[in-house]
């Protein structure tokens, strides 16, 4: 029933530098003087740790020789006072440091959902009804808030980490060769295994996207306020919670698998590792023993292990991270190098349009395989109404959309005035049509909002709204409490509910509201009342008049006004002409006529 998850292929190196230099640069320009700050006090702070190590051992020493007597009090004093400015110096740099991290997290955050959101407003619809576009933008989207700080933080950390074992790795140095090598050795199998089990964890969430993405559908309806009534109604809220529940189970399986196994390595590495451990601390211990290394030394070497393995598995988890969120960000820049129609592409149009011709028009969703428009021809000019009828999936809508040029046609042309459709920017033409889907939004906004989006650069001409409102016979708006102001919907707090054919009401004044050369009508009386339906119909045709109408409906007492009527199946015209012409006809608009003629009466 749904398409399968994208497949991961692993990326190349180069690939992998490409996405991190584009995620560097995307982090350097969300915030130069974050990013600068930040870099430069995780450097600095990482210097911090040798030099604790160091002064501390200076410290331990000084202790014992004072208890030979040879050592002043002051001298102590001062080794103290270095410690504690290095303690007071630590501090600063890590709360500069985290104010730096916050504001840039922000920014970049900031800075990457708007390139999301600018994407998206580019993506032509054909693209929002593709599965897999629609799953990496949700993916894009979601995880917008921490992985490319991930990147940058895990790169510098990595810096850092250089910074700290280089320093601390010196000093052990010095209590012998083996020491450095040892410890090293014993934080890396812990290590690889958490880098390990860390992307297999990835790659499972990614595989598991698509069935989550399913799973959170299925919550939502549970959830939504919209579909109570007929969840409740059908009482299907157990067969939702049951199918919710097996996607669950499908994910936890899954996830047990991975935490046997990782448990059952990750043990396996701890105990390798506290064995070359006991190892380092026996030489050691040997050459104390032998009077070769001083308590301070001794110190340096305890303290030391701790930063080290502290070090080596940030070091190497750093790579992991990077890896990980590298992936997350080629998933992001993936969707971001989506191809996109131009809306704007092509000659501009001028002037109002006078006729609309299909010749030969087929069209075929993309990835189907099926022609759902076949050969489509018929023109409409100025003044006159075309009404579109057939069955459900006949091909109403779609005929819609590539009139509205959302979709391109796949076969034949669309030719306005004359002139094919293809040579103009989609968007200099859609300014002259105004629509009200069948699916129209309810924005969550004021009434004013409403019916203005059709042309948000008139978003103050109260008059033109009035005007608007009346017209779709959605005056009752300003008898609210605030008037035009009102918040519409109860998606958030002092916002007035409307009814479903209220909120068509609304939507039809948003159509009016643009003053377009094309109205377009899919199904605008679905949710009023038979009278509601009498006005809209009227006022229609005063609209109308000198515009091109084109309408969608199953109600013969609308489909009955237009001029010319298009009978479709399956695709394909089967009849056309004027009312009068089709019943003349006794063909399939005739019977249709009639049988909804003898249900109303
Ligand atoms: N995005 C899509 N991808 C693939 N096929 C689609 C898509 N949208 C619609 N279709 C298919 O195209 C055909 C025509 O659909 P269309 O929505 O144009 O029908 P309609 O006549 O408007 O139906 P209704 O009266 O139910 O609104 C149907 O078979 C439908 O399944």
């Amino acid at each position: 029933m749904f398409s399968a998850p994208q497949t991961d292929e692993p990326l190349t190196l180069r690939e992998r530098l490409r996405d991190l230099r584009a995620t560097l640069s995307l982090v350097w320009h969300a915030s130069p003087a974050h990013s600068a700050t930040y870099v430069l006090t995780s450097l600095a702070g990482s210097a911090l740790p040798a030099a604790n190590l160091y002064v501390g051992k200076l410290l331990l020493d000084e202790v014992a020789r004072a208890a030979q007597g040879t050592v002043t009090y002051r001298a102590l004093l001062t080794l103290l006072a270095v410690q504690v400015s290095l303690v007071v110096l630590g501090n600063l740099i890590s709360t500069v440091q985290n104010a730096a991290q916050q504001l840039l997290g922000d920014s970049l955050q900031h800075a990457v959902s708007r390139r999301i959101l600018g994407k998206a407003s580019t993506l032509s619809v054909e693209a929002f009804e593709n599965a897999d576009t629609y799953d990496r933008l949700q993916q894009a989207w979601r995880e917008v808030g921490s992985r490319p700080l991930g990147v940058a933080t895990q790169l510098v950390t990595l810096a850092g980490a250089v910074v700290t074992l280089g320093s601390v790795g010196a000093l052990l140095t010095t209590l012998g060769p083996w020491v450095l090598p040892l410890v090293i050795l014993a934080s890396v199998p812990a290590v690889i295994v958490s880098n390990r089990f860390g992307v297999e964890g990835y790659r499972m969430l990614r595989r598991q996207t698509h069935d989550a993405r399913v799973q959170n559908y299925l919550g939502s309806l549970l959830t939504s306020d919209t579909l109570v009534k007929e969840v409740r109604l059908f009482g299907f809220e157990g067969y939702l919670m049951d199918r919710w529940r097996a996607y669950y189970l499908g994910f936890r399986t899954q996830l047990v698998t991975l935490v046997r196994r990782r448990s059952a390595w990750g043990f396996a590495a701890g105990l390798l590792s506290a064995l070359l451990i006991g190892l380092a601390s026996a030489l050691i211990l040997r050459r104390a023993a032998s009077g070769q290394i001083s308590v301070g030394d001794f110190s340096v070497f305890v303290l030391g292990i701790t930063q080290v393995q502290g070090t080596v598995s940030s070091l190497l988890n750093g790579f992991s991270a990077i890896y990980q969120n590298l992936l997350y960000m080629r998933n992001l820049f993936a969707f971001l190098e989506l191809p996109t129609r131009d809306l704007d592409a092509g000659e501009t149009w001028q002037g109002r349009i006078e006729s609309i011709e299909f010749r030969d028009v087929s069209f075929r969703y993309p990835l189907t395989d099926r022609d759902v428009l076949r050969d489509v021809n018929f023109t409409v000019r100025r003044g006159e109404a075309l009404a579109l009828v057939g069955e459900n999936g006949a091909g109403k809508t779609t005929i819609v959309k590539l009139l509205t040029l959302l979709f391109a046609p796949t076969g034949g042309q669309i030719l306005l005035n004359g002139q094919d459709a293809a040579r103009f920017s989609p968007r200099s033409v859609q300014r002259e049509m105004s629509i009200i889907f069948q699916d129209f939004g309810q924005y969550q906004m004021s009434a004013r909002d409403n019916v203005a989006l059709a042309e948000v650069g008139r978003l103050d001409d109260i008059g033109g709204v009035q005007d608007a409102t009346r017209q779709a016979g959605a005056a009752f708006i300003e008898s609210l409490p605030q008037g035009l102001e009102t918040p519409l919907g109860r998606l958030f707090q002092g916002g007035r509910q409307l009814s479903g054919g209220q909120w068509q009401r609304l939507a039809l004044a948003r159509l009016y509201f643009r003053d377009a050369s094309v109205l377009v009508f899919d199904e605008p009386t679905a949710a009023l009342d038979a009278r509601a339906e009498f006005d809209t119909i009227q006022a229609l045709r005063e609209q109308t008049h000198d515009r091109i109408t084109l309408l969608i409906s199953h109600r013969f007492s609308t489909v009955r006004l237009a001029d010319q009527i298009i009978v479709l199946s399956g695709g394909e015209i089967v009849e056309a002409g004027s009312h009068d012409a089709l019943l003349a006809l006794h063909g399939r608009y005739a019977t249709l006529y009639d049988l909804q003629a003898r249900g109303y009466s």
